[in-house]
């Protein structure tokens, strides 16, 4: 399966980082899919100057209604109209500043994919957790309850206290968390779960992402700090493995 190599961008980026970047990534290797995911405000312009090349458009959150009297939030439909094809749900950080809990998760994930989104659920354990030997029974819980049966999209493994930190977990322990992973999503998706990439993301720098990304079952990166600078993102895609 061909890696996907995709950018969190988070909180950070203007109107004026996205003609730049979009035209570096014109450089970039053919052999992996490439996303980047910007805040709300550069959707559009992205989505221009992203047109023709080789990298999608995703956003970072949306709502779990199509429409309607939420003073703040963006429906999934409306990213659609932005140009996005893909959302990030469920991150750590959302789940943290904004109390998102495994059903909302799952709301927003029914919300995207019925309004055509490829929806990239992130799953991740603390550090607290980790320690208690608790990290694939929390993220196998995630799993459960914030994907919808049938669910068709992307699964992304985020340790919390990797992310930003510039720690990582073992390969060891990336390789036993995704195999967990991909039994997990066997179980609950059938054959199913088999198509379903899984990225690693927290901390992935061009200096681990070839030993990452070279760990059986890792599909792909979700990257954040490194993703900002265009070099970094090219570096990164250029280590994932071919074929
Ligand atoms: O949260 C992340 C991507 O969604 C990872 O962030 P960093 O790559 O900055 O650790």
């Amino acid at each position: 399966m061909r890696q996907l190599i995709a950018g969190n961008w988070k909180m950070f980026g203007r109107l004026t980082d996205v003609t730049p970047f979009a035209e570096a990534m014109r450089a970039a290797p053919a052999h992996v899919d490439l996303l980047v995911c910007p805040p709300f405000t550069l959707l559009e312009r992205f989505a221009t100057a992203l047109e023709g090349g080789q990298m999608a458009l995703g956003a970072q959150n949306c709502h779990a209604n199509p429409q309607g009297a939420h003073t703040g939030d963006i429906a999934a439909p409306m990213l659609v109209d932005a140009g996005a094809a893909y959302v990030i749900l469920g991150h750590s950080e959302r789940r943290n500043d904004h109390g998102e809990n495994n059903a909302v998760i799952r709301a927003k994930t029914e919300s995207a994919i019925a309004a055509g989104l490829i929806p990239i659920v992130c799953v991740g354990e603390t550090e607290g957790e980790r320690e208690a030997g608790e990290a694939e029974h929390v993220v196998r819980s995630q799993l459960q309850h914030s994907l919808p049966p049938g669910f068709a999209g992307v699964v992304a493994y985020e340790p919390v206290w990797a992310i930003g930190t510039g720690r990582t977990p073992t390969e060891d322990d990336v390789k036993s968390m995704h195999a967990a992973i991909r039994a997990a999503l066997a179980a609950q998706l059938g054959q199913d779960g088999a198509k379903i990439r899984i990225l690693y993301g927290g901390s992935v720098k061009p200096g681990n992402a070839a030993s990452l990304l070279a760990l059986p079952e890792v599909g792909g990166a979700l990257v954040g700090g490194a993703s900002l600078k265009a070099e970094d993102f090219l570096a990164i895609a250029n280590a994932a493995p071919r074929g």
